[in-house]
């Protein structure tokens, strides 16, 4: 039973709960971080401090934020017969076949929603045009890039989407924002419902697979996987323009081809390209390899590739602080550093050697699956920009400072097939250096793209629908829909600290005043993505602290769970010249320069290609990373 200091001053009566429910230690690990987030010092921490207090909040999550949705029944198999990643991502777990495929139920961190607000309480469209629908565009700074922004698109559509029911029902938009809303009703399909055969439980399923492995260029099944491949030196098919290949519909031909826009087709042809160069490695050295064996391998490394770009590249620049990139990089390096793991291997355990690499894959005891709310914060159309912007590429404009405009292009006509086609017009070069230059939209209130509240959107076979929606409507509908607690239960649940007012949420008086009118001053009914987008940022951090938490849990469990980052990443199973692949890859960058030599040298000034492209370059800190005091 927990260790006690049940005092309300001190822990919301719902956290009492919670801690009650805690082993004696682990109540005791709760209380110090309870303490340190009632005085908001995590994060000014100095970076081992910080780093510590992480490690501690991540054993927390584990413990008491997963939860299994429904009975596995797959069946045991010979793990080294299948030493490679499967279509539909079966045969990954060491003693189950069927955790992490293609159709396995989405799990959650928390239980399904308790209050009794309901689903129209208040009206999504209300909260859409009163709160989300962008007024002006707020970006990032030089932060984070729409390079930064595709690539999370890209990784979504590696990880997950929910499986729609065949009904459709339709949104009306209430009289008093019916003038503001670019469609008075719309209509979709509900997220499917399945019953899990457990105690009347149900949930949603999953139509890709959850494993990082790369699916969003292989796709999800055997047709998907047959699709994409060429079947000869294990080579995937890409067009003759670097670009996607595109099928006599002019849907992509990819592995997953659903609201595809050009930035994020770019980034599938990128690794298409990787993955084919792999091939031509590995052929080189073993030529006796079938195209099965070369497919196999080149698979494996690619999908490594991406995952670790993610996490020593990708995630630095939005969280970018002292204390996540060692928190980070000890993720895939461990606390004792790349060089020490290049020289002696994954030796010591998760945290002296990091998470790749481990003996033995961990789900801390709840089958492997991606949850509901990672999915809830991971909405963040926000990001995307209005129009992109071509920078004149011209040999005589070279000019990575200050790179002149070409045009402005609509996203509305980057979109879908007919985006694919004017995609192919501008080409791969101009459109990569053009995502580099111009920085993506803040995950900030009022800053929804307004053309996806009138948004074409695509079924699972990238075909058009015909009918529109109003996205950032239906963003905050299907949460509710999904059972995604409101902002207040939901941060109990994460063992954070609820907000009494607020003041507690934002010091945006507007923003305040327009909350309280949308939510009638009744502060537990503000939906989660709303609290998450009108949330004061840590500084150097481009999302919330309460989204933070639910990656600082997956983030870590996508590579420890799986067990080609663990068991299985070693020389046997993607070869001596694959690992090393792996191991030599560090960046985006080092990806784009092995593909188009001279591109970033030409036209890029900062470090990370995720950044604005055009900024500085990170200073030069002699101070070991460890060493670095509070920001
Ligand atoms: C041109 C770019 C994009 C388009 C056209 C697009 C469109 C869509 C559409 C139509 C849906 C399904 C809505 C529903 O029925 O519930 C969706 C879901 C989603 N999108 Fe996007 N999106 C784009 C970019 C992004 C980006 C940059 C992110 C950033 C993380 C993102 C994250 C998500 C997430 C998390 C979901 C929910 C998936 C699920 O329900 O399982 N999307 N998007």
């Amino acid at each position: 039973m927990g260790f006690s200091l049940s005092s309300s001053w001190f822990l919301h009566p719902e956290l009492q709960h919670v801690v009650s429910k805690m082993s004696f230690f682990d109540s005791f690990l709760f209380y110090i971080v309870h303490l340190v987030d009632k005085l908001g010092l995590w994060h000014r921490f100095p970076v081992l401090l910080g780093v510590a207090y992480l490690g501690i909040r991540r054993h927390l999550h584990q413990r008491y934020n997963l939860i299994h949705v429904s009975g596995i029944n797959g069946q045991g198999y010979d793990t080294n017969e299948f030493s490679y990643r499967t279509a539909d991502g079966k045969c990954n777990h060491p003693s189950d076949d069927y955790i992490g495929s293609q159709g396995t139920f989405i799990g959650r961190n928390m239980p399904p929603c308790t209050s009794q607000y309901g689903i129209l309480d208040p009206h999504p469209s209300v909260v859409a045009t009163k709160l989300l629908a962008r007024k002006r565009f707020i970006d990032n700074g030089d932060q984070f890039n729409v390079i930064a922004c595709s690539w999370i698109q890209f990784m979504i559509h590696d990880w997950v989407d929910h499986l729609e029911d065949t009904n459709q029902i339709e949104l009306e938009a209430p009289e008093e924002v019916a003038s503001g809303c670019p469609l008075k009703s719309f209509k979709f399909f509900r997220t499917k419902k399945v019953l899990s055969g457990d105690h009347h439980k149900s949930g949603a399923v999953n139509t890709r697979t959850p494993w990082w492995d790369g699916s969003v260029i292989y796709g999800n099944d055997e047709a998907g996987m047959k699709r994409v491949r060429v079947f000869k030196d294990g080579k995937l098919r890409i067009s003759g323009d670097g670009l996607l290949e595109r099928d006599e519909r002019g849907v992509p031909v990819s592995g997953d081809i659903r609201n595809s826009w050009s930035g994020f087709s770019l980034l599938q042809a990128l690794f298409v390209k990787e993955h084919n160069s792999v091939c031509e490695m590995l052929k080189e050295r073993y030529p006796d390899f079938d195209d099965e064996k070369l497919y196999r391998i080149a698979r494996l490394v690619t999908a490594a590739v991406i995952a670790k770009i993610h996490t020593i590249d990708w995630t630095l620049e939005l969280l970018k602080t002292d204390t996540l990139t060692a928190g980070m990089r000890i993720n895939w390096y461990g606390f004792l550093g790349k060089k020490v793991k290049d020289t002696i291997g994954a030796r010591f355990g998760p945290i002296l050697s990091g998470l790749v690499g481990l003996k033995k894959p961990r789900d801390h005891g709840v089958p492997y699956s991606l949850t509901e709310e990672f999915v809830s914060v991971y909405r963040m159309h926000c990001l995307l920009p209005d129009t992109l912007i071509l920078r004149d590429m011209r040999p005589e404009n070279v000019d990575k400072e200050n790179p002149a405009i070409e045009r402005e292009v609509p996203m509305t006509e980057l979109i879908g097939k007919e985006g694919g086609k004017k995609g192919s017009r501008i080409g791969f070069e101009q459109l990569l250096v053009s995502m580099g230059h111009q920085s993506c939209g803040a995950l900030t209130l009022w800053n929804y793209p307004n053309w996806m509240r009138n948004l074409v959107a695509q079924d699972i076979n990238g075909e058009d629908r015909p009918d529109l929606i109003d996205m950032a409507a239906l963003e905050i509908y299907r949460d509710r829909e999904r059972g995604i607690p409101r902002y207040n239960e939901f941060r109990k649940n994460l063992l954070m600290s609820p907000i009494k007012k607020w003041e507690d949420l934002t010091d945006d008086e507007e923003a305040i005043h327009a909350l309280k009118e949308v939510y009638e001053d009744d502060i537990d009914k503000l939906d989660v993505n709303v609290g998450l987008h009108a949330e004061k940022k840590i500084k150097g951090f481009a999302i919330s602290e309460t989204a933070f938490f639910i990656f600082l849990l997956v983030a870590s469990r996508r590579l420890e769970a799986d067990r080609f980052f663990t068991t299985n990443f070693n020389e046997q199973t993607y070869t001596k010249e694959g690992l090393e692949w792996v191991n030599t890859t560090e960046t985006l960058k080092d990806v784009i320069d092995r593909h188009f030599p001279n591109l970033t040298n030409q036209w890029m000034r900062c470090t990370s290609a995720f950044s604005v492209w055009s900024s500085d370059p990170d200073r030069t800190n002699w101070l070991p990373l460890y060493l670095r005091s509070a920001p």
